[in-house]
């Protein structure tokens, strides 16, 4: 069902959500997400282990229903009605999830597939976008014949084939050699605002949020927003270390200094 009350330059709204595994109570592993991504927009989540990251992603798939609040993805109930956003969402997770039979040009077209679309032209854009993330005359190999991070652009290119409005990336560099990381992120970036594409990444990495987000939202147990940053305040010269001091002292769920203290420590303007 279409959402009436979606303006249209948000992508992804988290309405007061709760979310609850057991039925029969037990602890909330998201107790109170309210939160939007707009349109367009290049969000990291970032928050300590067991905060409800991974569980914010599935609800956002459709994979698991909300206990409490509203979930809506381009102006839809991913849980209900899934069927309508079917290749408008692109996924990249942790593990490059190829299928090592398939090769690498079979995986990205993988997503084609399950939508019938897969043909001639759709096949070129696939060697296009394999292309574009730096595996050109790579169409033909296996995932066993590539590297991790070959791998991982493999999986990038198959989130795009689809030309998602949304992206997400789960942990999607974390087990990448930091110079392999450094270049598939630069890729990954470049690529989704080409695109115009919305971003709702997910990183254990505060460099890497605070390279390529254009908010970071910190994450708490169980499930709840404790702090979030624009790109802007980390940008306001000086302001990157304490904003990283901040984010930290969020992460571990202590007292966060005011962001403002922190930089009137520093004696920054
Ligand atoms: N299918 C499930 N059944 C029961 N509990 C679950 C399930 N999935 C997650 N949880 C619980 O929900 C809470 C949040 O888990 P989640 O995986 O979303 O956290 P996370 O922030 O992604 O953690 P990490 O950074 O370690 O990946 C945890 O307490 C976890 O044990």
């Amino acid at each position: 069902m279409e959402s009436a009350t979606m303006p249209h330059d948000v992508a992804i709204a988290f309405d007061h959500v709760a979310k609850r595994f057991s039925r029969t109570g037990g602890p909330a592993a998201i107790s109170d997400l309210d939160f939007r991504v707009r349109t367009g927009e290049h969000v990291c989540v970032v928050g300590r282990t067991g905060c409800g990251k991974s569980t914010s992603v599935n609800l956002i798939l459709g994979l698991t229903p909300a206990s409490a609040g509203r979930v809506d993805v381009l102006g839809v109930d991913p849980y209900r009605d899934f069927k309508r956003l079917r290749g408008r969402i692109g996924c990249v997770f942790q593990s490059d999830r190829l299928l090592p039979w398939r090769t690498a040009l079979d995986n990205v077209l993988m997503p084609l597939e399950v939508l019938h679309a897969r043909n001639a032209r759709t096949e070129s854009e696939a060697a296009d976008l394999l292309a574009k993330v730096g595996l050109a005359g790579y169409e033909h190999a296996h995932p066993h014949e590539l590297s991790g991070g070959m791998r991982q652009r493999v999986a990038i290119a198959r989130a795009l084939i689809t030309r998602p409005d949304v992206l997400i990336a789960d942990e999607a560099f974390g087990h990448l050699d930091e110079v392999t990381a450094a270049a598939l992120r630069a890729d990954f970036q470049r690529i989704a605002k080409a695109q115009g594409q919305t971003v709702y990444q997910i990183t254990h990495s505060l460099d890497e949020a605070l390279l390529l987000a254009d908010r970071i939202l910190v994450f708490d147990r169980p499930g709840r927003v404790a702090g979030e940053f624009a790109r802007a305040q980390w940008e306001a010269g000086g302001a990157r270390q304490p904003v990283r001091e901040t984010l930290r002292s969020l992460i571990a769920g202590g007292e966060a200094p005011s962001l403002q203290a922190v930089a009137g420590d520093r004696q920054v303007a």
